[in-house]
């Protein structure tokens, strides 16, 4: 069952995130010799990236390979890109060997990127019957409920293959995007939801009631269900307090 934790502001809730993502990943990679992370983009990661790159120390990079959970379909030097975030607060200050961060492959068209992104999670250590082992999963979500770019109502929630997927109408911009599937978080051991802010007060509630049309809910729900474990990190004004 999902654990719920609440802080008292978003800072103390970045504090909390990189704490365990500091402490999962490097136990992952000293349990197995290989650690993966998936990253999220949006709002909310940003300060937690910043205090991992400050404790960077703490962890042994050369273990850990990323990837991203979503990636907008953009250059990768644009504002909107999750992964030029991620490179500018964090993966540009830590040493992750070069094979263990490949950028998603938006230069090409989504579906191309989408299977060509696919191939890089196939060459990932720990290979389990739903792709590589996801030993440290951020998920952001947004005020629909989505999470990766899966909104409410698009088919791609239905895919249950594991796998990287195009999107091409994606609500919210830029509409097109690439994302990994229901199917591959199969594979999650652990998985922070992190949100924060009261216009997500509505979707947390909805998700705690077990609502499984929100995304983030399917997800976290999907995750438990193949054996992982799901905590939500939220500050107040998330939790609806
Ligand atoms: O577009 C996206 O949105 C979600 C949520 O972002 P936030 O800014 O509301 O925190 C994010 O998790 C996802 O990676 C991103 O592509």
């Amino acid at each position: 069952m999902a654990e719920f934790k609440v802080f008292p502001d978003p800072a103390s809730l970045a504090r909390e995130v990189a704490a365990r993502a500091i402490r999962e990943i490097d136990e992952s990679a000293g349990e197995n010799g290989a650690a993966t992370w998936v990253l999220a983009g949006g709002s909310t990661p940003a300060a937690a990236y910043r205090i991992i790159a400050e404790h960077a120390a703490d962890v042994a990079w050369d273990r850990v390979s990323v990837i991203m959970g979503d990636e907008r379909c953009v250059p990768l030097d644009h504002p909107d890109s999750n992964w030029r975030q991620a490179v500018d607060l964090l993966l540009s200050k830590v040493p992750i060997p070069e094979s263990g961060r490949t950028p998603p492959p938006v230069h090409l068209p989504p579906a191309e990127a989408a299977a060509e992104y696919a191939n890089v999670l196939g060459a990932l250590p720990g290979q389990t019957e739903f792709g590589p082992r996801l030993d440290h999963v951020w998920l952001g979500m947004g005020e629909d409920g989505h999470c990766l770019s899966l909104f409410p109502g698009h088919p791609e929630l239905d895919v249950t293959e594991p796998s990287v997927i195009p999107v091409l109408d994606s609500p919210k911009p830029p509409p097109a995007r690439i994302t990994l599937t229901l199917g591959a978080l199969r594979a999650t051991r652990n998985c922070l939801i992190i949100a924060a802010g009261a216009g997500k007060a509505a979707a947390v509630a909805a998700a705690r009631s077990g609502d499984l049309d929100l995304p983030v809910a399917l997800a976290a729900h999907t995750i438990e269900e193949a054996g992982g474990t799901v905590t939500w990190l939220l500050d107040e004004a998330a939790a609806g307090n």
